[in-house]
């Protein structure tokens, strides 16, 4: 819920990138029959969308803790056996030197990506511990997107951007919950007026 709530304010602060995804899904799917499991693999440039999504906001920004089973050295530092060991995935995702302007939503910077990307893009983890729970995740969030953008036209209130604030806690939501303006396209048209 809480990376479809910051993918939304994204594409609602980004109309351009808005608009090319409910291109793709309007061309590789349309407006006669909602989108599927199945179609998710048209889907590339929403795909993007969520990655640059958890780039920017991992769902849980510091992973979680680890424990140091031996003595062991991380990025030239000492750790002895038993310490706790955070990952601050957020900093990574937003290393300028890891990352070409880092602090904007490009999903496009994700269509080409090669594996390298899997050590410096883990919203999930990585290794042995990593989400068991990631080809869930990410059909879930793609489904959902793909359905609320096939469904809705999505506006922002006024002409005032979103406001991206974090809040506290290990989820990192939103510090603001996100209100927009949704007008149902064609296709909801349709589901509504069978079920009358
Ligand atoms: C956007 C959604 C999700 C995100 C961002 C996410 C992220 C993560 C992260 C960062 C970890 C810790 C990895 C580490 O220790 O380095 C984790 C662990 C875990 N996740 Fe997820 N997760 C998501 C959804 C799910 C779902 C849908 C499930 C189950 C259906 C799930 C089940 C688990 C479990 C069981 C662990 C513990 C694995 C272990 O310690 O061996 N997660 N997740």
């Amino acid at each position: 819920a809480v990376t479809l709530e910051w993918a939304l304010c994204h594409l609602l602060n980004n109309p351009e990138v808005l608009k090319k995804a409910t291109d793709e899904i309007d061309s590789s799917i349309g407006q006669e029959c909602l989108v599927k499991e199945v179609d998710l693999l048209r889907l590339s440039y929403l795909q993007g969308i969520i990655f640059e999504t958890l780039r920017l906001n991992p769902a849980t920004p510091l992973l979680v803790p680890h424990c140091a089973s031996e003595d062991c050295k991380i990025g030239g530092y000492d750790v002895p056996r038993d310490t706790t060991v955070l990952i601050n995935a957020w900093a990574i995702h937003r290393d300028p030197s890891l990352w070409e302007d880092a602090t904007s939503f490009k999903p496009e910077r994700h269509e080409n990506a090669n594996g390298v990307d899997a050590y410096k893009l883990l919203p999930f983890g990585l290794g042995r511990r990593a989400c068991p729970g990631v080809g869930m995740a990410q059909r879930v969030v793609a489904l959902t997107l793909a359905s609320l953008l096939q469904c809705f036209e999505w506006q922002r209130l006024g002409n005032s951007l979103v406001d991206m604030t974090e809040g506290e806690g290990l989820t990192m939501p939103k510090a603001q919950p996100l209100t927009a303006k949704c007008r149902p396209r064609p296709i909801m048209m349709k589901i509504l007026s069978m079920k009358q």
